[in-house]
């Protein structure tokens, strides 16, 4: 007499089930570390959002960080002093502290600040003529989007025992050359994060970090609509960020990759819309200064060369982004490492 098998009940399917998830993120574990690329044209927030996993990961930056960014951050604060003159000369705007433009201009690398070099960019920081310069900046020239925070910051930089804030450290600008890697463990899962330098002549170096990537991050500066590239200021910021993001999504490299768009620097875009259309950028925008509108517009620019609707295409996860703001960034790597998760789970075949 045959033998015939009884069909497992609903208990003994739950149990097996249970089984087969336990193998699959062993499985998944074993598979390899999740690796995400954090790519963007220059000056998006790639490496302030490095810097703030750092912060996030370890409650506060490292004593050889706070002693190697404050000489940067001075410098940052000379340079940009400089930019101004030198703009202000092009653009007939007079400026009254000559002496202190004079001193300035001198000035080479720094790591001490005498009080004459304080004094002078004190007096040139309050000078109408610099003043009225910078209200051309974006339109007429570039300078560092962090240049009100620093020098409205001066008399604390000034000091004598001057040790950086969490703030500066995140406002300070260094434009990275190479590659930066490091290992994180944020809400219990681990990732290595590549930062790569962005602007045109870094990314040939792009191609080493591209095997075994789960996730790309890319970075654009929501800023950009009125702002051209340092590489080239015959193009526009925001369409070339475009057209790179549509090569990293149409590259055979990150077809497996998940990828999270960080429409970055939303506090600079929210003043900026007020003053400067977006349809400065795209004919086609008809949505006045409306914070809202505009966003979901330049979303809409990045996503629309992407094929999301089609069921085989891969999901982008945009997400608005401020860099320097600790508590946004945290939010936004969380809910970013919840979807590469379940995007894992999936592909390992469990939900
Ligand atoms: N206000 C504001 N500033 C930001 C934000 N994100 C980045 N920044 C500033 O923008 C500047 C450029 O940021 P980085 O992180 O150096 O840009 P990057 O993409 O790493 O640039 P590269 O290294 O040249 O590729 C820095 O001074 C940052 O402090 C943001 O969301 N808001
Ligand atoms: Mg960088």
């Amino acid at each position: 007499m045959g033998c015939i098998e009884s069909s497992p009940n609903a208990g003994e399917k739950r149990a097996n089930r249970k089984i087969d998830n336990n193998l699959k993120l062993i499985e998944m574990k074993n598979d390899s570390l999740i690796r995400i690329l954090l790519l963007g044209p220059g000056e998006s927030g790639k490496s302030t959002i490095f810097k703030q996993l750092k912060l996030i990961q370890d409650g506060e930056f490292q004593k050889n960080t706070l002693k190697s960014t404050a000489p940067i951050i001075r410098q940052n604060i000379i340079n940009q002093m400089k930019v101004l003159i030198q703009q202000a000369n092009k653009l007939l705007i007079p400026i009254q502290q000559q002496k202190a433009v004079e001193l300035i201009n001198k000035l080479s690398y720094l790591t001490e600040w005498e009080e004459d070099i304080i004094e002078a960019l004190n007096l040139l920081w309050n000078d109408p003529g610099i003043q009225k310069t910078l209200t051309f900046k974006d339109l007429k020239f570039h300078i560092f989007d962090s240049v009100e925070y620093f020098f409205n910051n001066l008399k604390r930089i000034s000091s004598q025992n001057y040790s950086p804030s969490n703030e500066d450290i995140l406002n300070c600008r260094v434009r990275t050359v190479g590659i930066n890697q490091a290992e994180f463990k944020i809400k219990k899962t681990s990732f290595i994060l590549t930062d790569v330098g962005g602007q045109r002549n870094e990314r040939k170096k792009w191609i080493h970090c591209f095997e075994n990537v789960t996730s790309v991050l890319f970075c654009t500066s929501l800023s950009g609509y009125c702002q051209t590239l340092i590489e080239d200021n015959s193009v526009n910021r925001m369409k070339e960020a475009i057209n790179l993001f549509t090569e990293i999504y149409q590259s055979p490299w990150f077809q497996k990759s998940s990828i999270m768009l960080f429409l970055n620097k939303k506090d600079i875009f929210e003043k900026k819309i007020k003053k400067i259309d977006l349809s400065t950028c795209f004919r086609d925008y008809s949505g006045g200064k409306n914070y809202d509108k505009a966003i979901q517009f330049i979303q809409d620019k990045f996503l629309k060369n992407c094929n999301i609707d089609k069921e085989s295409a891969r999901q982008v996860y945009p997400f608005v982004t401020c860099a320097v703001d600790t508590n946004n960034v945290q939010n936004v790597i969380e809910s970013a490492l919840d979807s590469i998760m379940r995007r894992r789970l999936k592909d390992f075949g469990m939900f």
